[in-house]
């Protein structure tokens, strides 16, 4: 039976999550399928941030620290975030950026298992998680081992090993990793594993389970804003060792004294450093409340249906998915290789379809089931097959880089 656009209209109306699309503030004529990269606006961030701005600092101004929370924030917030990945209270911290949540776990991670000094990065890996781990490794003479995303993370495994960062969900392909049974394979070796949740805190259910150490960023699924501070989570297990090479007085067991030498902070306040990014924050506090009222499982039970209608819709164009078929081996997005990716997504833009390119030939769509509706995946499908079909992409002026992202 063909999929028309009533019938995704109909499953519209009978969506659990249809009332949050309503939370956010999207363009007319817009299909958002890069919620994967920056999330939507959320209505209540503009309320938030501007009662940070006036009422906080415009009038309370650096009392804020104290008589608005603002010193508490990131241990408030990532006990937050922590509900979202399974995490308990007082394991996860807010705070930089993820580049830097990196190097903080990551030197912690390395000095838990003195004596090893190899880590494994994926290979295909998010460069900025490759960047930090090799500036690391470079300071500290470490061995940098690359592994690859069809081999067997166990084969890359040895007694010298003493960390291993994994991506939970590839930012590609969106091909999803088991964590569980990587964290297994890790810990039976002796290593300890970091996540990178970028791509899969907020679109999926997230369990850190028996992990070591996780980071994950807020601007995409969690829509916390550009620029939103990341976070990081500890085990328990670890937050009474655990010191990161990155140290500041945020971290300090007592701040306000001042002293001249460093002493960690007990918990997770330990890695902190610098002053938090309390605006961000603050529109990140906000986003988050909407998680309060979300089932996760109805996320990703959507994600899952979003993703499977747009492989449908797509399936007559026969482009290379590049992203697994069964919705059980990704996370939420779908991306095909194309040798005219750049061009086409181009054109999609500029027919109001908001999806991006990764080189080398990767189209990539995300799906944020909070907001993206059963119509735009149609839409977006029948417009891509336009674009496609009528050789659209093949205007002069879509060939031109003239993008960053
Ligand atoms: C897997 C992954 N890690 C890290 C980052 C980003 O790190 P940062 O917050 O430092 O820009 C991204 C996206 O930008 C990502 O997709
Ligand atoms: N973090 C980003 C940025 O600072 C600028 C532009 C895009 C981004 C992204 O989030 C890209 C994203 N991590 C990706 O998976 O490609």
């Amino acid at each position: 039976m063909s999929i028309t656009r009533a019938g995704c209209a109909a499953l519209d109306s009978a969506d659990p999550l249809r009332g949050f699309r309503a939370e956010f503030v999207l363009p007319e004529n817009v299909v958002y399928m890069l919620g994967n990269s920056l999330g939507a606006l959320p209505r209540r961030t503009i309320e938030a941030v501007s009662h940070t701005v006036t009422a906080e600092w415009g009038r309370d101004l650096g009392q804020s620290w104290n008589t608005a929370g603002w010193w508490d924030l990131p241990e408030v917030i990532g006990d937050r975030i922590g509900n979202l990945i399974g995490a308990g209270p007082g394991t996860v911290l807010t705070g930089e950026s993820t580049s830097v949540s990196i190097f903080k776990v990551m030197s912690a991670a390395v000095r838990l298992r003195p004596g090893r000094r190899t880590v494994v990065v994926e290979s295909e890996g998010f460069p900025t998680d490759r960047y930090a781990v090799q500036g690391l490794a470079a300071g500290f003479d470490l061995n940098v081992r690359d592994f690859g995303p069809e081999g067997s993370l166990a084969d890359s495994l040895d007694d010298d090993v003493a960390v291993v960062l994994l991506s939970h969900v590839d930012y590609r392909t969106g091909a999803l990793r088991d964590m569980a049974a990587d964290t297994a394979a890790a810990h039976a070796a002796g290593a300890l594993v970091i996540w990178d949740l970028c791509h899969s805190a907020g679109a999926l259910p997230v369990e850190v389970g028996a992990a070591d150490f996780a980071v994950g960023c807020t601007y995409k699924y969690l829509n916390g804003g550009p620029g939103a501070p990341s976070y990081l989570y500890c085990a328990p297990a670890h937050l009474a060792e655990a010191e990161p090479v990155l140290c500041g007085w945020h971290g300090h067991a007592a701040p306000f004294a001042f002293e001249a030498d460093y002493r960690p902070a007990t918990g997770v306040r330990r890695f902190g450093a610098g002053t938090p990014p309390i605006l961000s924050m603050s529109a990140l506090g906000a986003s988050l409340e909407l998680w309060d009222k979300v089932d996760i499982r109805s996320v990703r039970a959507k994600s899952v249906a979003l993703t499977e209608l747009f492989i449908a819709l797509t399936e007559p164009l026969g482009l290379d998915l590049a992203t697994p078929r069964d919705p059980a081996g990704r996370g939420s997005q779908i991306s095909f290789r194309h040798e005219h990716g750049y061009p086409i997504m181009r054109a999609l833009l500029d027919h109001g379809v908001h999806g991006d390119f990764r080189a080398p030939d990767i189209m990539r769509f995300g799906f944020t089931p909070l907001f993206l509706r059963y119509v735009d995946v149609y839409d977006a499908a029948d417009t891509l097959a336009e674009i496609i079909g009528k050789g659209i992409w093949q205007d002069e002026r879509y060939q031109r880089r003239v993008t960053v992202t």
